[in-house]
């Protein structure tokens, strides 16, 4: 069974056309890295999957019962504590021995401490607040994930961190994640598969399955599936659009 199925989106903003004919389908526990160059349109395909905006045409069938978006900014809320920002999702019905026991897992999980949890936005750095935002998701009940390169203002041992708990919060048993990279090294670490947008928003250019499944490859592994997706495969024929964006 599919998570998510995305079916003949179009979009258009302003008169002029950014998605044709999308097709996609993310299978149960599927994690899809979604890449493509830099305004080819990931953002709004990702924006219109997670119900943020609505397509001109086409239809979403979401077989999840919940979702949570990680954006590329942390979009916290200013007047609340970091605390307060992780566990603004849990659902009502928990104690509030079960919220903080949830909110200190979550932020453990990405390394905050536990006095940076009563600091507001404003006193926290760029990349406390992007991985509040992270714990935010992560202890929400979502099942499934979307994920708009939200890793791009932390620094490479943190990204890397952050990319292992991605790839064990989808591997237990949540119902998937669609994840959208600039960074290739990044797609293959995390990806059961690496779908390219075409670079004008029209379909799905291709996708590519990779094995083993994410968490059982080794760096010599995805550096070598990198290499061969770039220097040999067609379907990756736009890399240096792709690369233009990716940090460091
Ligand atoms: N609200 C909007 N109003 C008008 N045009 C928009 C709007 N949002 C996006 N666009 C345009 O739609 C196109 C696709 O944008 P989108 O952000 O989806 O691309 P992207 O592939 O995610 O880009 P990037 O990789 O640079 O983040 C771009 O040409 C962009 O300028």
């Amino acid at each position: 069974m599919n998570a998510l199925h995305l079916n003949g989106i179009g979009h258009a903003f302003l008169g002029r056309t950014v998605l044709d004919r999308i097709t996609l389908d993310i299978g149960d526990g599927e994690l899809v890295a979604l890449v493509g160059p830099s305004g080819c349109g990931k953002s709004t395909l990702l924006h219109i999957a997670a119900g943020l905006l609505e397509p001109r045409q086409g239809h979403i069938i979401r077989t999840y019962e919940r979702h949570a978006v990680v954006f590329q900014e942390p979009r916290l809320l200013p007047w609340a504590t970091a605390r307060k920002n992780i566990g603004v999702a849990l659902p009502e019905r928990l104690s509030a021995r079960d919220r903080d026991d949830r909110i200190l897992a979550a932020a453990a999980a990405v390394a905050l401490e536990v006095e940076d949890l009563d600091k507001y936005p404003v006193q926290l750095s760029g990349g406390m607040k992007q991985r509040t935002a992270i714990a935010r998701a992560l202890a929400s009940e979502a099942d499934f994930l979307f994920f708009d390169e939200p890793f791009t203002a932390l620094d490479p041992a943190l990204r890397r961190h952050m990319q292992d708990i991605v790839i064990r919060h989808v591997g237990s048993g949540k119902r998937g994640g669609l994840f959208i990279t600039h960074d290739m090294v990044e797609a293959v670490r995390i990806a059961h598969r690496v779908v390219v947008l075409d670079r004008r928003g029209k379909g799905i250019s291709g996708k590519r399955h990779i094995a083993p499944m994410p968490g059982e490859r080794d760096e010599r592994m995805i550096f070598e599936t990198v290499q061969h997706f770039m220097k040999e495969d067609p379907l990756f024929r736009h890399v240096e659009e792709l690369l233009e964006r990716r940090p460091g």
